[in-house]
C-alpha cells in the first residue's frame, strides 16, 4: 500500500488505463503492438516507484520515479482508497485538498474522475466518502462547478452569459465573483445537480477522442461546521495535445494551445512547491491563481498522471511532466544506462557504413577523432555532452 507520508506537498502517481476494444482489434495496415509502453521497473518500501517507458518499435526506453502506480488491471476504486481517502479527514478539519487528473488526450482522465454506473470514480467516491462522515454531525456541504475555457472561468451550475471574474480581495486572496454556490445534503441530491453541470461542460470531438474536454473542469466541495471549512478541488483537467497527431485547426488549435500553456504553468507551480522554492508562479494562468488557496501551504493535494497505454510517445511527455512536477527529476534507471550505449554503436556503425558506401574516407578519419574521447569517458552525463557537440555534423556537412 503506498504510504502517504511523502516528503512531497504533491503527490504524483500514475495511472495507465487497459487497451480499448478498438486497440485490440486494430485495422489490419496499423502497426501496434498490445504491450503497454509502460511497466514498473522498481518499487520501494514507501510506495515510490520507478516506471520504465519502452517504445516496443525502437530501443528508445526512459524511466522515471514516482510516487506510486497503478497499472492497467487496477481499479478507480484502488486510487480512491491508497491516495484519495486519506486526503477527506482533512478538510474536516479545515485542511484544503486538491486532486487532478492529468495526461493527453483519450488516456483516462474523465473516467478516472467521473467513472461509469459500474465503476465510480473518484468524484462519486469521494462524495459519498464526505456525506458519510458528515452523518450526525453539524457539518454542511456545499458545491460549485466551473470551467477554466481558453483561461476564462464559466460557471457549468448557474450559467450566464459572461465570465466569472477572479479577483483579489483585501486579504490579497482570490474570490471567484459571482460563482454559484449549490447546498446539497446527500449524494444523490449531488448527482443530480453535478450531471447538469457536466452537461453543461465543453466537449468536441477531436482526431484522438470522439468526446475530448476542452476545459479545465473543476468541482469545489466546500465542508463546514459554521467555524471550520475545507475545500476539496476535484479537477478533471483537458488533455495536453500535440496538434501534429489531432489534426486541430481554427478554434481548436488555439483551444489546445491554451490548454497546452495553462498545463506548463501547473507544472511550474506544482514544481516551485515541492522544491520549496520561495517564489510560486501562481499569476501565470488562470488555473493556478484560481486554485492559489488549495495549493500550497497546508494543503494537500495529488496529481493522478493517466497514460495510454499504447503511446508511448504520450507517454514520455505525460511522464516527464509529472515527473518534474515532482521533486524528484528524471531518473536514468539501470536498464537505460544498460541500453543507451548499444544504441550509440548502432549509429555509429550506420553513420560508418554510409559514409563508406560515399567514399567518404577523411569523413570516417574524423568521425573516428570526435568519437575516440567519448568512447573512453563512461558517465552518462559524457553520453549527453556528445549531443552538444556540433563538430560532428558540421564537418560532415562540408564533406
Ligand atoms: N479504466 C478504464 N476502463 C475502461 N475504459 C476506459 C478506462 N479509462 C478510460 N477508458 C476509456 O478510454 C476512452 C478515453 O477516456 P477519457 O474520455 O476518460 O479520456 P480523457 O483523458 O478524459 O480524454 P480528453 O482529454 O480528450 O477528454 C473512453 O472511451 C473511456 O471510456
Amino acid at each position: 500500500m503506498a504510504n502517504q507520508i511523502s516528503s512531497s506537498n504533491v503527490r504524483v502517481v500514475l495511472r495507465v488505463r487497459p487497451f480499448l476494444p478498438s486497440e485490440l482489434n486494430p485495422p489490419s495496415d496499423q502497426k501496434t503492438s498490445q504491450i503497454p509502453c509502460v511497466s514498473i521497473l522498481d518499487q520501494h518500501s514507501s510506495g515510490e516507484v520507478t516506471v520504465r517507458l519502452k517504445d516496443q518499435f525502437s530501443s528508445r526506453n526512459e524511466c522515471y520515479k514516482l510516487d506510486s502506480f497503478f497499472g492497467q488491471e487496477g481499479r478507480v476504486g484502488n486510487i480512491f482508497e491508497q491516495e484519495v481517502s486519506v486526503l477527506i479527514p482533512g478538510l474536516f478539519q479545515g485542511i484544503n485538498a486538491t486532486v487532478f487528473a492529468y495526461g493527453a488526450t483519450g488516456s483516462g482522465k474523465t473516467y478516472t474522475m467521473q467513472g461509469t454506473e459500474s465503476e465510480p470514480g473518484l468524484i462519486p467516491l469521494a462524495m459519498s466518502a464526505i456525506f458519510s462522515m458528515c452523518e450526525n454531525t453539524k457539518y454542511s456541504v456545499q458545491i460549485s462547478y466551473y470551467e477554466v475555457y481558453l483561461d476564462r472561468c464559466y460557471d457549468l451550475l448557474e450559467p450566464k452569459a459572461k465570465e466569472v471574474m477572479a479577483l483579489d480581495d483585501k486579504d490579497g486572496k482570490v474570490q471567484l465573483k459571482g460563482l454559484f454556490w449549490a447546498s446539497v445534503k446527500s449524494v444523490a441530491d449531488f448527482s443530480q445537480i453535478y450531471t447538469t453541470g457536466l452537461q453543461r461542460r465543453k466537449v468536441a470531438h477531436t482526431g484522438l477522442n470522439d468526446v475530448s474536454s476542452r476545459s479545465h473542469a473543476v468541482l469545489s466541495v466546500v465542508v463546514s461546521d459554521g467555524s471550520s471549512k475545507g475545500k476539496l478541488n476535484l479537477i478533471d483537467l483537458a488533455g495536453n495535445e500535440d496538434n501534429r497527431r489531432t489534426q486541430n485547426e481554427g478554434i481548436r488549435m488555439q483551444e489546445s494551445a491554451k490548454i497546452n500553456e495553462s498545463l506548463f504553468a501547473l507544472s511550474n507551480v506544482i514544481s516551485a512547491l515541492n522544491n520549496r522554492r520561495p517564489y510560486i508562479p501562481y499569476r501565470e494562468s488562470k488555473l493556478t491563481r484560481i486554485l492559489q488557496d488549495s495549493l500550497g501551504g497546508a494543503s494537500r493535494a495529488l496529481m493522478v498522471a493517466c497514460l495510454n497505454p499504447m503511446s508511448y510517445q504520450e507517454a514520455i511527455h505525460t511522464v516527464s511532466l509529472a515527473a518534474r512536477s515532482r521533486q524528484i527529476t528524471n531518473h536514468v534507471g539501470s536498464a537505460t544506462k544498460q541500453e543507451t550505449p548499444k544504441t550509440k554503436v548502432d549509429m555509429e556503425a550506420k553513420l560508418r557504413a554510409w559514409l563508406e558506401s560515399k567514399g567518404k574516407t577523411r569523413s570516417i578519419q574524423r568521425l573516428d577523432g570526435l568519437l575516440s574521447p567519448i568512447r573512453q569517458a563512461k558517465t552518462p552525463s559524457s553520453v549527453s555532452s556528445v549531443k552538444a557537440q556540433g563538430p560532428l555534423r558540421s564537418s560532415l556537412k562540408k564533406n
